[in-house]
């Protein structure tokens, strides 16, 4: 299976599990997403939903190339890039707090999916960024739509996204993106940042997770991350993209 759902004690934990590829995003495992959504929106005893990556090497290396070269014009990208920034946005949008467990690199539609979430613990040593400019495209998936709203200083916002390069764990915490950076066990580091958090009963978690929900909605998130997406799906279409995925794809062993 391209990922693996395991519950526990009141959390939900999503583990894409593809890492002889850096746990890029296919088709299954964004079934994998819409799996986590439905199982959180249909069991209330479940308090936090984390997401991670399999092995020790990255977290997500965003959106699978082998598969995603194949979309050549605006519309289907577009198609691709809304489906699964719609499935995001029902992750981000869950009515408990999300934590992304990021146990290494994060890059492209991968640094996006762990923007999303609420918090994020990343491992010492992980390295995350929004690389999409080296493809020649924008970030597609809702990622620098979330990033806007999570509190960082503006310069750094736009800094982090422009400069489309991976930022080291310690430079992540110093610019307010990594809640934490953890060392050893991700699950150790996971079971003490969670203490607290599960103290108080589901219903105040929801409440508090409600008052940024009902933010987004009145500021109409989802329609700006919609107009991300038709943004990213302009410049995928163009000469430059497909020249650059097609360079990455050549150095395939
Ligand atoms: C859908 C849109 C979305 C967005 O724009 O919002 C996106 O995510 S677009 C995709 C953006 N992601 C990337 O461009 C990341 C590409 N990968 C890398 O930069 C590196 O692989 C890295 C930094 C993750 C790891 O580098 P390292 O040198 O340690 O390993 P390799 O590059 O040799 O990779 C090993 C092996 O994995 C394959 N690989 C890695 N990432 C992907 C990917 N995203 N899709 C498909 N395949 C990937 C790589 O080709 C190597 O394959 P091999 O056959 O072993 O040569």
């Amino acid at each position: 299976m391209a990922y693996r759902l395991v519950k526990r004690e009141g959390i939900i934990i999503l583990e894409i599990n593809r890492p002889a590829i850096h746990n890029a995003i296919n088709m299954e495992v964004l079934e994998g997403f819409k799996e986590l959504v439905h199982i959180v929106k249909n069991e209330s005893s479940i308090k936090l939903a984390v997401i991670t990556g399999a092995g020790d090497k990255s977290f997500c290396s965003g959106g699978d190339l082998t598969v995603l070269h194949k979309l050549k014009t605006e519309q289907e990208s577009y198609e691709m890039l809304s489906d699964a920034a719609t499935i995001l946005y029902d992750v981000a949008t869950l009515p408990i707090p999300t934590l992304a467990l990021v146990n290494g690199t994060a890059v492209g539609g991968g640094c996006e999916i762990a923007t999303l979430c609420d918090y994020r613990l990343v491992k010492k040593g992980a390295k995350c960024g929004f690389i999409q400019g080296q493809l020649a495209i924008t970030s597609g998936w809702g990622g620098g739509t979330y990033l806007w709203e999570k509190g960082l200083r503006l310069d750094h916002t736009l800094q982090m996204l422009t400069e489309s390069i991976p930022y080291a764990s310690d430079q992540l915490l110093a610019i307010g993106w990594a809640t934490e950076v953890f060392e050893g066990n991700k699950y150790d580091a996971l079971e003490t940042f969670i203490q607290k958090m599960i103290v108080p009963h589901e219903s105040v978690l929801k409440a508090y997770k409600m008052q940024l929900i009902r933010k987004w909605q009145q500021t109409k998130l989802f329609e700006r991350i919609i107009e991300e997406v038709r943004t990213c799906s302009v410049l995928w279409e163009q000469e430059a993209h497909h020249q650059a995925v097609d360079s990455f794809l050549s150095k395939k062993k």
